[in-house]
C-alpha cells in the first residue's frame, strides 16, 4: 500500500492529511493553529498588518505530519506536497532561511511573512498600477488582472525595504510561502530551487513572454533598494505535479519519516482546494474561508490571446498543469462574519470583567460558550428574518475588494438602518452581501467570455453555513454543489504529491482516482430569485456610490490612511 500527506497552511493553521495515494481515501489528519499567531503577535488590525512568524510554520509541521505519518509504515508514504495562503512572501538568506529565523530579527515582524491580507503596501500597489500603465515598456499587469494588489508579492518586498533598512540589507532573497516550506523539507540549494508556478504567475508578474519576472528597469523605477533582486530570485517556474526534491535528512527525522519520499513544487491553497474539488473546463471552484478564492480552468487554446480584466490573473498551468488557471475572488468573507461577531461581542470583552459576581474562570467559560455559539445562532437567526421586514443592505468591502478590479481601498459599508434593525438582520445583509459580491464576479468572467458552466463551494463556510450556500445559490440562481472533503487544500496538495510520485500519469487522473465527491447540491429556490436580483442592483448602485466617494488610491492618499491607522 502507498500513501501521500498533503499539508496544507490556512491563515489561522495547518492541517496535514494522510491519503492513500491510490484512492483518496484519508487515513488521518491532524490540525495545529499558530500559536504565536492566536496572539495577533506581530499584528496591528488597525494598520493592516498581518504578519506570521516561521516558527509557527515549522512547530506545526512537526506537529502535525508526526501525528498523521505515524498510522502507516514510514517506507510507505511516497510523497507529500505543501500549499499555503498567498501571497505570503518573506525575505531569506542567500540559503533560504527565514530571516526572522536569524539573530537580531526574531521579533522583527518585517523579517517575517508578510500573510496575504496584510494591506500595509497599499502606496507601492498604487505606485505599481501607474508605473505599469506609464513607464513605456511592458504592462506586467497585464496577466495579473491588469491591476496590482497591496495583497500580493513585488508590493511588499517593495513596502518592507523601505520601511526597513536592516532588513533591506539583510534579505538576500524573498520566497513564497509555499516555496519557503519546500525548500526547507527538501533542503536544497536556493538558486536551483523549483519555484511554484502557481505562485509566481498570480501574483509576481511572472510570465515566459517577458522571460519570467518584471524587467530590472522596471523594478529599480519603482523602487532603487530592489535592484539586484530579480537576479536572485528565479527565472524558471514549474507546475505543482512536479519534483521540488526528496525529504532531507533532517526533516525526515523530525518528521519521522524517509528521505525517499517525494516533495512536489508547492502550491496555493486555493488552487489546491479547486483540484480536490474536481475542477474541470469552465467549472467555477469557490473556496471559501477567511476569504474566498474563486478558481476556474480553462483549456489554453481556446481562452487564446483573451485577457481577463479586474481578477488576479490567468496562469498556465496553475490548477491544471496544461490548462489555463483563473483567479479572481472577496478579500473577506469569513472575516467579514467574523467582524461582525466581534463587533457583538465587544460587551463580554469589556463589561465581563467588570463583573463582581463572576470568578475569571466563570467569565472565561461564559466567555467562550456564547463566542462559540454566536456564528450559528446568528446564521440561524439571519435564516429566519422575513427578507420583506428588513432593507438592510451592506457592501463586503471590509478588507478592500479583491475582485472584480482590485481596490483595497474601499471599505465597507451599511445602509437602511432603522430603528427596528436587528443584529440577524444585519448578519443577513452581511451574507448577501457577499453573495452580491460573487455574482458580480461571475458576471466579469462569463461577460469576458470565459462561461462559467458549474459552481463549486468548499472550504470551512461552504461546510458551516448552510444559510450562506442556499443565499449563494438563490443569488446567481444557479445550483451549487458543495465537495465533501472537509480538508479540501490538502487533499488537493495529496493528489499533487500522488503525481510527483508517479502514483498517477497526472492531476486529472488523480483527481479521478483520489476524489470524495459531493456532499450536497442546494438548488435557487425560484420564489427568491427576482427579490434577490432587484437587491443585486441596489448594491451594485450602493457600491457605485461609494466608490465615487472613496479618494482614488494615489500613494499620497494611502501614506495619509497608514499614517492616521498608525
Ligand atoms: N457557522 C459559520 N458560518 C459562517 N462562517 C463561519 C462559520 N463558522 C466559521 N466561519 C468562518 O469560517 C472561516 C474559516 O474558514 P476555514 O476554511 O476553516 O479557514 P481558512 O480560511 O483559514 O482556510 C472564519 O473566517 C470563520 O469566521
Ligand atoms: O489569495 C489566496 C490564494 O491565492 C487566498 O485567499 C489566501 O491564500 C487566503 O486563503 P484563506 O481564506 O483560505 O485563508
Amino acid at each position: 500500500m502507498k500513501y501521500v500527506i498533503g499539508i496544507d497552511y490556512g491563515s489561522d493553521s495547518v492541517r496535514a492529511v494522510l491519503v492513500n495515494a491510490q484512492t483518496g481515501q484519508e487515513v488521518a489528519q491532524a490540525v495545529h493553529p499558530y500559536a504565536r499567531w492566536k496572539e495577533q503577535r506581530y499584528c496591528n488590525a488597525t494598520k493592516n498588518q498581518f504578519r506570521q512568524h516561521p516558527l509557527d510554520h515549522m512547530e506545526g509541521l512537526e506537529a502535525t505530519v508526526r501525528r498523521v505519518a505515524q498510522k502507516v509504515p514510514a517506507e510507505q508514504i511516497v510523497g507529500l506536497a505543501v500549499d499555503t495562503t498567498g501571497s505570503t512572501p518573506g525575505p531569506v538568506d542567500e540559503h533560504g532561511v527565514a530571516l526572522a529565523l536569524k539573530p537580531g530579527f526574531e521579533d522583527n515582524p518585517n523579517a517575517m511573512f508578510v500573510l496575504w491580507k496584510d494591506h500595509t503596501a497599499l502606496p507601492e500597489a498604487a505606485e505599481i498600477n501607474h508605473l505599469a500603465k506609464t513607464w513605456g515598456g511592458e504592462d506586467f499587469t497585464q496577466f495579473e488582472g491588469g491591476i496590482y494588489s497591496s495583497e500580493w508579492f513585488w508590493a511588499k518586498i517593495a513596502h518592507v525595504v523601505r520601511e526597513d533598512e536592516a532588513v533591506a540589507q539583510a534579505a538576500y532573497s524573498w520566497m513564497e510561502h509555499c516555496d519557503w516550506l519546500t525548500l526547507l523539507l527538501t533542503g536544497g540549494e536556493l538558486s536551483t530551487f523549483k519555484r511554484s508556478r502557481c505562485a509566481a504567475g498570480h501574483k509576481a508578474m511572472w510570465h515566459e513572454s517577458w522571460g519570467g519576472l518584471p524587467s530590472e528597469e522596471f523594478l529599480t523605477l519603482l523602487e532603487p533598494k530592489l535592484g539586484g533582486l530579480r537576479e536572485r530570485l528565479f527565472e524558471q517556474t514549474y507546475t505543482a505535479d512536479e519534483v521540488a526534491g526528496h525529504l532531507s535528512e533532517e526533516w525526515a527525522q523530525r518528521l519521522g519519516l524517509t528521505t525517499n519520499t517525494v516533495v512536489a513544487v508547492g502550491s496555493f491553497d486555493a488552487h489546491a482546494g479547486a483540484v480536490a474539488g474536481e475542477i474541470e473546463a469552465y467549472s467555477m471552484v469557490k473556496v471559501m474561508g477567511t476569504s474566498t478564492c474563486d478558481i476556474v480552468v480553462a483549456p489554453m487554446h481556446e481562452v487564446g490571446d483573451k485577457l481577463v480584466p479586474g481578477i488576479c490573473g490567468q496562469v498556465d498551468g496553475s490548477v491544471i498543469p496544461g490548462m489555463l488557471g483563473l483567479e479572481a475572488g472577496q478579500s473577506a468573507v469569513g472575516d467579514l462574519l467574523a467582524w461582525f461577531r466581534g463587533v457583538i461581542e465587544w460587551p463580554l470583552r469589556t463589561l465581563l470583567p467588570q463583573s463582581v459576581t463572576l470568578s475569571l474562570e466563570q467569565q472565561e467559560a461564559l466567555r467562550e460558550e456564547l463566542s462559540d455559539k454566536m456564528m450559528a445562532e446568528l446564521n440561524k437567526a439571519a435564516a429566519a428574518v422575513n427578507p420583506d421586514d428588513s432593507q438592510v443592505l451592506a457592501l463586503d468591502w471590509v478588507n478592500g475588494r479583491r475582485t472584480p478590479d482590485a481596490n483595497q481601498a474601499l471599505k465597507g459599508a451599511l445602509m437602511n438602518l432603522t430603528m427596528g434593525t436587528s443584529a440577524p438582520q444585519i448578519f443577513r445583509a452581511l451574507v448577501e452581501s457577499i453573495c452580491y459580491g460573487s455574482k458580480q464576479i461571475v458576471e466579469r468572467f462569463e461577460q469576458e467570455g470565459i462561461p462559467i458552466k458549474q459552481v463549486i463551494g468548499l472550504g470551512g463556510v461552504a461546510k458551516k453555513s448552510g444559510f450562506m450556500m442556499q443565499t449563494l445559490a438563490d443569488v446567481l440562481n444557479r445550483p451549487i454543489k458543495v465537495a465533501e472533503s472537509d480538508q479540501a487544500p490538502a487533499l488537493g496538495s495529496a493528489m499533487y504529491a500522488a503525481v510527483a510520485a508517479g502514483i498517477h500519469p497526472d492531476v486529472v487522473t488523480a483527481q479521478k482516482a483520489m476524489g470524495n465527491g459531493f456532499a450536497e447540491t442546494y438548488t435557487p429556490n425560484p420564489a427568491r430569485v427576482a427579490d434577490y436580483q432587484r437587491r443585486y442592483e441596489q448594491y451594485q448602485a450602493f457600491g457605485q456610490f461609494v466608490e465615487q466617494n472613496t479618494p482614488a488610491m494615489t500613494s499620497e492618499v494611502a501614506e495619509t490612511e497608514t499614517a492616521q491607522h498608525a
